[in-house]
């Protein structure tokens, strides 16, 4: 499926025209997971449909999504813009800036240095980067373009053969273990549990897919993730605010935040 997708991805490159910048205040992913709202950061996902489930979500507003998604406490956004195989849009990445004020992950597949052009332009705070999409120095180069103009990023692995590649040649700031096999789509916390012991001290570490109740966010909480990324359960909610207190399971957001 990723070749699939990297194939589809090379010939939106070759066509791609960059959008007009637009003008909105940013907010930084970083920071949120450090202080989140509750006892473990939550990054909640706009997805409208997926290669393993199809359309999770007929009735699709994303900017009403992503502002129950702030009423009901998470602390950052990520917004699928692929279009082909998630229905996504980068123009719904740019609506919700513009009126939620939390920061927001283009999750995308990244291999090109104009799609984090791109990813500026259309005012993401921050993106997903995928290792193994491309070879790993091409994958530094785009961390630190990115970083360079602005953007953080979530670098994520599927493996820990990733991992230790990824470790031997730089530390993100943000290190995602995506419970995901992209080749049976079955998801398994075993992942994050059985990589959390390399995650280094400095980085913070966000478990991603097939994370749907407080039981999940406590395993992956114990063994040190710092934020989820969550989706589909959220998408399946009868609203955002539900979806969200569900998988807190009623926890309350601290009374600081
Ligand atoms: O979701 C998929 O089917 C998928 C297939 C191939 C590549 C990536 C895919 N998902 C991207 C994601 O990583 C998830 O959207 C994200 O982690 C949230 O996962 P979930 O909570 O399980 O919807």
């Amino acid at each position: 499926m990723l070749e699939k997708i990297l194939e589809t991805k090379k010939m939106e490159i070759a066509a791609l025209e960059l959008p007009e910048q637009v003008d909105v205040p940013h907010h930084s992913l970083y920071e949120a997971l450090r202080s989140p709202n509750r006892s473990i950061g939550l990054i909640a996902e706009v997805k409208k449909a997926s290669p393993s489930k199809g359309v999770i979500k007929e009735q699709f507003e994303p900017v009403a999504i992503a502002k129950g998604y702030k009423e009901g406490g998470a602390d950052a956004i990520s917004v699928l813009t692929d279009v082909k195989y998630f229905q996504g849009h980068c123009d719904y990445l740019t609506a919700i800036k513009q009126v939620v004020s939390l920061p927001v992950m283009r999750k995308d597949f990244i291999i090109d240095k104009k799609q984090v052009d791109e990813t500026v332009r259309i005012g993401a705070d921050a993106m997903l980067l995928i290792v193994g999409t491309v070879p790993i120095l091409e994958l530094k180069e785009l961390y630190e373009y990115a970083y360079s103009q602005g953007l953080e990023c979530l670098v994520e692995v599927h493996a820990k053969s990733e991992l230790e590649e990824l470790l031997a040649s730089f530390s993100p700031k943000i290190i995602g273990v995506n419970n995901r096999n992209l080749k049976t789509f079955e998801t398994s916390l075993t992942q994050t549990e059985e990589m959390s012991d390399l995650i280094p001290d400095g980085s913070l570490f966000v478990s991603e897919s097939g994370i749907h109740s407080k039981q999940d966010l406590e395993r992956v909480g114990k063994v040190g993730a710092a934020g989820v990324l969550v989706g589909e359960s959220l998408m399946r909610a009868e609203t955002p605010v539900a979806g969200i207190s569900h998988l807190f399971g009623g926890e309350t957001i601290a009374a600081s935040s």
